[in-house]
């Protein structure tokens, strides 16, 4: 068989070892040939492939980004691409093709399946949000990432008696906050699932000076924001993509905690460092395996559907359930990390 493969939307830890996964199962394995689109959807859209061999995915296993690239389009461009894109697949002769990307990107994905290309996506993203799957690869990264930051941000608040506010990714969700929240012990997490109220906030941080500790971690979503009418808030505008730009909730709750504590607080925005460099041993092994089922499900014909993590065993689910939802914090994932806080 021919099979295309691209990477779209925000990159993420691991995709390098899907990509070298399908091409080692589909050229090894069944004799396939691997076509990678370049820049995501844009490749398709706009004809821009190459080959894939064995020699193009040497090495890459523990590379971070992705060697196809990626990229954003306009839905709208999108939905007008869907019969250009399978003509373009026609005349290539590709008889699948395999989108590795977040929830935007299987959105993407569902549009082209329903028109009628046939298509197995490859679930990604650090904030871990997709739902049908447990896990997606690139989180296990990003909480290592930021749990390390923190670690590291607690020896200089303390010696500096100063709050740090530290913003972690998570655009809808607060997995990463949550789990870097509870690995390193942080003294209040914020996520978007539970808007805050900023006087208990002040009261969590003001009684632990009163007992006499000389700092404080509060970790925040980027997503996250107060109750409303609680706080003065800036709220973010829509980018073309229908992404809000968000306004900064470090900077924002810092300031008001400052000022309302009278203690230093300082925010600490570590943004991109989360989803750059090299993947997790188990954010590898994830990614080989999602790559090795997508090629089998291509094989068995079983279009429309992501691989998804569900205990142990890969498994495939319907495209239109796994866009269907977001998989956010349940309340009492939350209970069980404020206990430890
Ligand atoms: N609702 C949608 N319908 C069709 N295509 C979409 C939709 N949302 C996003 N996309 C496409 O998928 C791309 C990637 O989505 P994005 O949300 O940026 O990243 P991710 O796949 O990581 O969530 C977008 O640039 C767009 O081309
Ligand atoms: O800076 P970018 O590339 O626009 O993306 C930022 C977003 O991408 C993420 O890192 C991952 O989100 P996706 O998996 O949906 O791409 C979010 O946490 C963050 O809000
Ligand atoms: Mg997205």
């Amino acid at each position: 068989m021919r099979i295309g493969v691209l990477t779209s939307g925000g990159d993420c830890p691991g995709l390098n070892a899907v990509i070298r996964s399908v091409v080692h199962r589909g050229v090894v394995d069944h004799g396939d040939e691997i076509i990678g689109f370049q820049d995501g959807w844009r490749g398709l859209l706009e004809g821009v492939h190459r080959p894939l061999t064995l020699d193009s995915v040497s090495g890459i296993l523990a590379q971070g980004g992705t060697i196809l690239g990626s990229s954003r389009v306009q839905p709208s461009h999108l939905r007008d691409g869907v019969e250009r894109a399978k003509k373009y697949c026609e005349d290539l002769g590709i008889d699948a093709v395999i989108p590795i990307g977040g929830e935007g990107t299987l959105k993407a994905a569902k549009l082209m399946s329903d028109g009628g290309l046939p298509v197995v996506g490859v679930p990604k993203t650090i904030d871990n949000d997709i739902a049908c799957t447990d896990v997606t690869f690139g989180f296990d990264t990003a909480v290592s990432v930021a749990t390390d930051a923190l670690d590291r941000l607690k020896t200089t608040a303390e010696s500096h008696q100063r709050v740090m506010v530290v913003e972690l990714m998570g655009r809808h969700t607060g997995w990463i906050a949550l789990h870097a929240g509870m690995a390193a012990g942080a003294h209040a997490i914020v996520v978007p699932e539970r808007p805050f109220h900023i006087d208990r906030l002040t009261e969590v941080v003001r009684e632990r000076f009163d007992r006499n500790k000389k700092f404080a971690i509060v970790v925040c979503a980027e997503g996250a924001k107060p109750e409303p009418g609680t706080m003065h808030w800036e709220e973010g505008v829509k980018d073309i993509y229908g992404h809000e730009r968000f306004t900064g909730v470090a900077n924002q709750l810092s300031r008001e905690l400052e000022h309302r504590l009278g203690k230093e607080a300082k925010p600490v925005i570590l943004g991109h460092t989360q989803r750059g460099g090299t993947p997790t041993a188990y954010d590898r092994v994830l990614a080989t395996r999602f790559g090795w089922h997508a090629v089998e499900a291509v094989h068995k014909g079983a279009f429309g559907h992501i691989t998804a993590l569900q205990g142990t065993d890969i498994n495939l689910v319907p495209l239109a359930e796994a866009v269907a939802e977001l998989k956010t914090v349940p309340a009492e994932r939350y209970l069980e990390a404020e206990t430890v806080i």
